[in-house]
């Protein structure tokens, strides 16, 4: 594998995908929009997953797995949810050389798979409430350019659907699953995000409203949906039959009430997420808490003058440092390949990500000492072999904790608050996101689209394949910024000048 042969800042497209390929995480494949998730992915993948079935296990929720083909006549039973979105359902036809009887559509999601049963399974309130989740993958076959991880034509993720009685208690469940979003991207990925609700042009079509947490690109300058939680209120509910007897009624007739029910999901994006946030020019940088390898060990300094003997000694202290932070948990690799020089194998383990290497020469060993290199700052640091069990485990949540300040400070140096249309592109093409005093009127976020495109690209047409030059709004941030306030009924909308509500994070997108 070689190294990275272009800057992140230089060609960002043609750094990722060396990244991503180089680094050993992904391979294309030869189905357009389809990639290989290899080990190293899988790894961090794993390490989400364990982390989120821990989080909803706390909450009730059982996993499971529902078929993945949908028949055309249950897939369309959600028309509006579906019409949007029918150009990305891919349909099987045929098995061998027979047609089937009727298409089926590989699931792109699994509402109208899983809620006609549903409707079987509550039947009082008692049945109340149902909580499942299941780790699938799912095809949608996206038209605009794929990118590894973070659109492709099938992807790994999980989905979470869930019935309940009251609205209250449906609301609160959103909520807990977008803590668990945003702790998987901050503790786990070392990744900020801004956590809010969606606008109603952004929010899923099928429910009442969408919770999000928003990533950032910095590269790019521009937003991405890292992770959503829907309530879905009785939309559903009352297109699938989904009701229960009221329990508070008296009397002989008993109400039916449709249950209130909720979905959430999050996808293999979330690494294409943290690979261009914390990725530099030498390649991937892992967090340690996701990080297949967290310690490389390479001896150094060993030249023909050494004997063989001095060689094993310095092989062995190598070896039995391994043995000593293994003993802690951590995920140690030793690097004795005899036919490779340090610095060919310090290039091989940046280019992999690998957040802390441990470096052993003669004079370490006479020193009883090893010095340690940081992935991520290139800092280095000498650890006397006596402080190795309490030192090197520090280090790395030093590592895993540095990462999340450094990209949060990125982040928050990038979200700009805009009083004025005229500053609303000017930041953009800074690669900023921008805060603004916004009315939450739908035509007035079309205008926002179109004037944002407008201004960027002057009277060209945007072309459909590449990222828009639009801008759209990321979320409607839980965490207003205080100064200057909104004052009702007198802070105006920055582009349409009705009275603005609150402000929205608007920006450029994936
Ligand atoms: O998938 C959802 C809503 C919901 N699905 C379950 C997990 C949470 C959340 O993503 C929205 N959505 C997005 N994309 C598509 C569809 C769709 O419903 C259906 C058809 C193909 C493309
Ligand atoms: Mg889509």
């Amino acid at each position: 594998k070689l190294g990275i042969e272009v800057t992140k800042e230089g060609d960002f497209a043609k750094w990722y995908q060396q990244v991503v390929t180089r680094s050993e995480m992904l391979d294309y494949y030869d189905v357009s929009g389809c990639y290989i998730v290899r080990p190293l992915a899988y790894f961090v993948w794993q390490q989400i997953q364990e982390f989120f079935d821990g989080g909803i296990r706390n909450l009730g929720v059982k996993n499971c797995y529902f078929p993945m083909f949908v028949s055309s006549r249950v897939l369309e039973r959600e028309k509006d949810h579906i019409e949007g979105f029918a150009p990305e359902v891919a349909w099987v036809t045929r098995a061998g050389s027979s047609d089937l009887a009727e298409p089926l559509a590989i699931r792109p999601t699994s509402e109208t798979v899983m809620y006609p049963y549903f409707a079987k399974w509550i039947q009082s309130y008692r049945d109340l409430p149902l909580k499942i989740n299941q780790w699938c993958s799912v095809v949608r076959w996206e038209f605009k350019n794929p990118q590894p991880f973070l659109r492709t034509r099938e992807f790994l993720w999980q989905e979470g659907h869930c019935a309940h009685l009251t609205k209250d208690e449906a609301m609160v469940e959103v909520r807990d699953i977008l803590e668990l979003y945003r702790r998987i991207y901050e503790e786990l990925l070392a990744v900020p995000v801004i956590e809010g609700v969606k606008s109603e042009k952004e929010k899923f079509a099928g429910g009442v409203a969408t919770t999000t947490v928003e990533g950032f690109i910095p590269t790019t300058g521009r937003g991405i949906q890292g992770g959503t939680s829907h309530y879905l209120g009785q939309n559903f509910s009352k297109m699938f039959n989904v009701v229960v007897e009221d329990p508070e009624a008296t009397g002989a007739e008993r109400p039916k009430l449709f249950v209130h029910q909720t979905s959430w999901g999050l996808s293999t994006r979330t690494i294409g997420v943290m690979v261009m946030v914390h990725g530099d020019d030498k390649g991937l940088v892992l967090p340690p808490r996701v990080a297949e390898t967290q310690i490389v060990i390479v001896p150094c300094g060993i030249t023909v003058k050494h004997t063989d003997e001095e060689r094993r000694k310095l092989y062995d202290a190598c070896l039995d440092v391994a043995h000593q932070l293994k003993q802690l948990g951590l995920r140690v690799e030793t690097d004795l390949r005899d036919n490779y020089t340090p610095g060919f194998k310090f290039s091989h383990w940046e280019l992999r990500g690998v957040p802390l290497r441990l470096e052993i020469g003669p004079k370490d060993l006479e020193k009883q000492s090893v010095l340690t290199v940081r992935r991520d700052t290139f800092a280095k640091q000498p650890v006397s072999r006596s402080d190795i069990e309490t030192a090197i485990p520090a280090l790395l949540e030093t590592i895993q904790k540095d990462m999340l300040v450094k990209a949060r400070k990125t982040m928050d140096e990038r979200v700009k608050i805009v009083l004025d249309w005229e500053n609303f592109v000017p930041t953009l093409n800074d690669k900023c996101l921008t805060l603004i005093p916004w009315c939450e009127r739908e035509e007035c976020e079309e205008q926002i689209k179109e004037r944002s495109s407008r201004d960027s690209l002057g009277d060209e047409p945007e072309d459909d394949k590449a990222p828009s030059m639009g801008a759209k709004s990321l979320c409607l941030p839980y965490n207003q910024p205080a100064e200057p306030p909104i004052v009702p009924g007198q802070t105006k909308c920055i582009q349409c000048g009705h009275e603005a509500k609150r402000y929205a994070l608007f920006g450029r997108s994936y």
